[in-house]
């Protein structure tokens, strides 16, 4: 199976096989099969080899053009040739906004997730920390955890909304039906909304982080003063080229459906997508290749600044969600507190760590696989030990590195899972890190 069309560049395959497209958003083509995409109409009286055309749609049909997300798939048989789905009742910790549980304004930590102690695939391995808005209207997020030790057998696809996955350990193999993409730590993935997929471990077990966006999809920030280049950019986004399976195996498929969780039993591989063409695809994103952007005179910039990619809501500027990183850069501010600022925020905060330390908790306690909750207007920064350390901080350029943290920062509360309540893993000494700050003294 070899992908062959002139209009890209595709990279070599690893051992995976995987093969990548670059750019964010661009209308691309791609075929597995050579002459098996349709040449000048999507859906021709006869597609070639007997092939079933069929729209993915991502953005309504009559969204502007600019915002309009969907592909053409042409596969060896409908999506809709399956039995009817009925409930499925694993996954028992994943869950949707709206949640129950009375919004809590508390600054709230957690411990990295365990691992499993039976064979757990990351469908079910999925635990819900909390989430934003509300599934059916199509407004706010769901934010996950996951922590498996077993590669999916099956495959899962969310109509809830676009899953972005941060892994923190563990190599990821996403096989999805536009194709292959391998995922490490230090890099996302971003899986549309219905594109079924299904996790393999790279490395035997694996753990990281999800957001499911249930509202506008994800796109490059604008860059307003920065200019045409900066902070993540677009090429280095990558897509798969077409692969498929022509497998005749039973395959389970699971989707999550406004919160439930439903299956069904194919009589075959639902990765059966020979060709594609258009603008809606799975991508992944390598966190390394972020063009960091930061003072060079004083002061310490709004974290926005660090924005990889943003789901806007209707209002201009007030992002349903961002996600923000917090990669290794120098910091040479002058006569500046370098580290994150005290401050409270109209926007909620969720956090996570994929590898090292971060720069406002030098007192420990935010480790890597770790997550925080800084909800709307509830005070929040630097720890003591942070703070003293920059207060008397000689300030010659100092590099930070081998760090990664990130924050889904969004307009809504974030509104606590059962599990994010509960959670083993929740610390519960968290408001300790801001108690020994001394009161400051006006000398009179
Ligand atoms: O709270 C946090 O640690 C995230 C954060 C970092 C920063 O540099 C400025 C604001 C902000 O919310
Ligand atoms: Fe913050």
């Amino acid at each position: 199976m070899r992908a062959q069309h002139p209009d890209h560049v595709e990279e070599a395959g690893g051992h995976t096989g995987a093969r990548y497209i670059p750019g964010f958003g661009n209308h691309v083509s791609t075929e597995a099969v050579r002459d098996a995409l349709p040449v000048g109409r999507n859906s021709p009286q006869r597609v070639p080899f007997g092939l079933y055309a069929e729209q993915l749609s991502g953005s309504a049909f009559t969204a502007p053009r600019a915002e309009n997300r969907r592909s053409w798939l042409y596969r060896l048989r409908p999506t809709a040739q399956h039995p009817a789905f009925t409930r499925y009742y694993g996954a028992p910790r994943l869950a949707s906004a709206p949640f129950a549980a009375a919004p809590d304004p508390n600054r709230l930590r957690w411990d990295p997730l365990p691992w499993p102690d039976t064979p757990t695939d990351w469908i079910d391995s999925l635990v819900s920390y909390g989430g934003t808005g509300n599934v059916a209207d199509q407004v706010g997020v769901g934010i996950h955890c996951y922590a498996a030790n077993m590669d999916m057998q099956r495959a899962f696809f969310s109509a809830d909304g676009e899953l972005l996955i941060v892994p923190q350990e563990g190599a990821l193999l996403i096989d999805t039906e536009l194709g292959r993409l391998e995922v490490a730590p230090l890099q996302i993935a971003l899986i549309p909304r219905g594109v079924r997929f299904r996790v393999m471990l790279q490395d035997g077990r694996a753990r990281g982080y999800v957001c499911e966006n249930y509202g506008a999809l994800f796109r490059l920030p604008d860059l307003g003063p920065i200019g045409a280049n900066g902070l993540a950019n677009s090429r280095d986004f990558e897509a798969p080229v077409a692969w498929f399976e022509d497998d005749a195996e039973p395959c389970t498929v699971i989707q999550k459906f406004q919160g439930g969780l439903w299956e069904t039993t194919l009589d075959h591989s639902p990765f059966d997508v020979v060709a594609w063409h258009g603008n809606l695809a799975p991508y992944r994103y390598d966190l390394k290749r972020f063009n960091t952007i930061n003072t060079v005179s004083f002061d310490h910039p709004d974290p926005s600044i660090f924005t990889v990619l943003t789901s806007p809501s209707d209002t201009p500027g007030t992002a349903n969600c961002d996600f923000v990183i917090f990669p290794p850069r120098w910091m040479v501010a002058e006569q500046t507190f370098r580290p994150p600022w005290f401050h409270r925020n109209v926007m909620s905060e969720f956090m996570g760590l994929i590898a090292g330390q971060y720069d406002a908790k030098e007192g420990g306690g935010f480790v890597p696989g770790g997550a925080s909750l800084h909800n709307q207007m509830n005070g929040h920064g630097p720890d003591k030990a942070t703070y003293d350390r920059a207060v008397a901080a000689d300030l010659v350029p100092h590099r930070i590195d081998d760090t990664m943290a990130f924050m889904f920062e969004t307009r809504h509360v974030i509104r606590l899972a059962e599990c994010g309540v509960e959670g083993p893993a929740r610390q519960l000494d968290y408001d300790d890190v801001w108690s020994d700050f001394a009161k400051a003294e006006i000398a009179r």
